[in-house]
């Protein structure tokens, strides 16, 4: 999928060797493990793109949604706003000129709403809080809201246990844009909904994309679904950025054996010739492998992987990969020629 034309693409977020670092719960009361939730991570966000994270359970990305969202501070590395240092802006700027910028919607909007509040205060809660308008604008912005969600007007009265899960989750959509933000952050939105819902709420973020120019970060466990989405993917690996490019580049050509895996457990038309099974779990972020994280799972390791992780390889088109013995390149170029003598045959 590709970006509207009149998106412009420069940078909105940017991380820089970002590490988050959490107290492990089950230290011990003299243990000092850290749980290595994020390692030196390196990510762009651009204006009006959707930008795909991809990565097992615990892989860090949410975590990742939390740095970019401001919630999470950084124990290294720094996150840039519109090219400035966030965590030297005061919190009252903070919350001024990035608060509004950043929408969040969660994965499950049955916790994610007040149960208390109908959908009109959920929605005009931000503009409250901001102060933006008279009451008159802010009702009408409210309804606006509403409306570009797909909303009927009389689900203002509702209380969101009155609505269906799809509904619930247009009204957080609806809340979420209420600042006119430049960035929704969507941490697996559709991972809680039916599937019959699924496509819809989809269907929903692209068409807001369209209509408002909006950049997004979309995470999802689901590589089908961030291919289907996104402009750019990022996959996570115990809390580490392994490879990241074009949507098209990162799926049809992917360069890392993690992303392989990935893929390949994954239908699709470039069917890849076997599905890959990775033996055991993801390893704990609080002791994780020493050089590359992967290692452990991976069948091409050997002592080379061992030494430290990998530094990146990149090619001229962006598409960028930790690792010292990647995929082949081309894969899709042959996989299409297998596919088309088949289809010939
Ligand atoms: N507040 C916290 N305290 C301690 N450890 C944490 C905390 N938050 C996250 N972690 C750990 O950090 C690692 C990354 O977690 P994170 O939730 O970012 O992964 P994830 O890829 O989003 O997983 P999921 O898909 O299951 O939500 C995990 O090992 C997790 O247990």
């Amino acid at each position: 999928m590709t970006a509207p034309k009149d998106a412009s693409m420069d940078s909105l977020i940017r991380l820089d060797h970002v590490h988050v670092r959490h107290k492990a719960r089950s230290g011990g009361l003299f243990r000092r493990d850290a749980v290595h939730a994020l390692t030196d991570a390196s990510l762009e966000i651009r204006r009006g793109e959707i930008l795909g994270l991809v990565g097992e359970s615990g892989c860090g990305k949410s975590t990742l949604a939390r740095v970019v969202t401001g919630l999470q501070r950084p124990t290294e590395g720094q996150v840039r706003f519109r090219g400035e240092d966030l965590w030297s802006l005061s919190p009252a700027q903070r919350r001024e000129q990035f608060g509004p910028a950043v929408g969040v919607v969660f994965q499950d909007p049955s916790t994610a709403l007040n149960p208390r509040l109908s959908v009109r205060r959920v929605i005009r809660d931000p503009l409250d809080v901001h102060r933006r308008g008279t009451p008159q604008e802010r009702e009408a912005r409210v309804r606006e809201l509403l409306d570009l969600v797909g909303l009927p007007g009389h689900t203002l009265e509702a209380l969101p246990g009155q609505l269906s899960g799809g509904q619930r989750q247009r009204v957080a959509i609806a809340r979420a844009l209420a600042l006119d933000p430049e960035l929704i952050v969507a941490d697996e939105p559709t991972s809680a909904l039916d599937v019959s819902v699924r496509a819809q709420i989809l269907n929903l973020l692209v068409d807001l994309r369209e209509r408002l120019g909006l950049g997004m970060v979309f995470i999802s466990h689901d590589v089908q679904t961030v291919r289907y989405l996104a402009d750019r993917v990022a996959v996570l690996y115990l809390g580490r950025v392994v490879e990241e490019g074009a949507a098209s580049q990162v799926t049809a050509d992917s360069r890392h054996p993690y992303t392989e895996a990935l893929l390949s457990a994954t239908p699709s038309l470039l069917e890849r010739p076997e599905r890959i099974v990775l033996h055991g779990p993801v390893p704990s972020a609080t002791n994780p492998p020493s050089g590359c994280p992967f290692r452990t799972r991976c069948w091409k390791a050997d002592d080379a992987c061992a030494t430290a992780f990998p530094t990146a390889t990149e090619d001229t088109a962006g598409h960028r990969w930790h690792c010292v013995h990647p995929e082949p390149a081309a894969k899709a170029a042959a996989r299409e020629a297998v596919v088309g003598t088949a289809a010939d045959g």
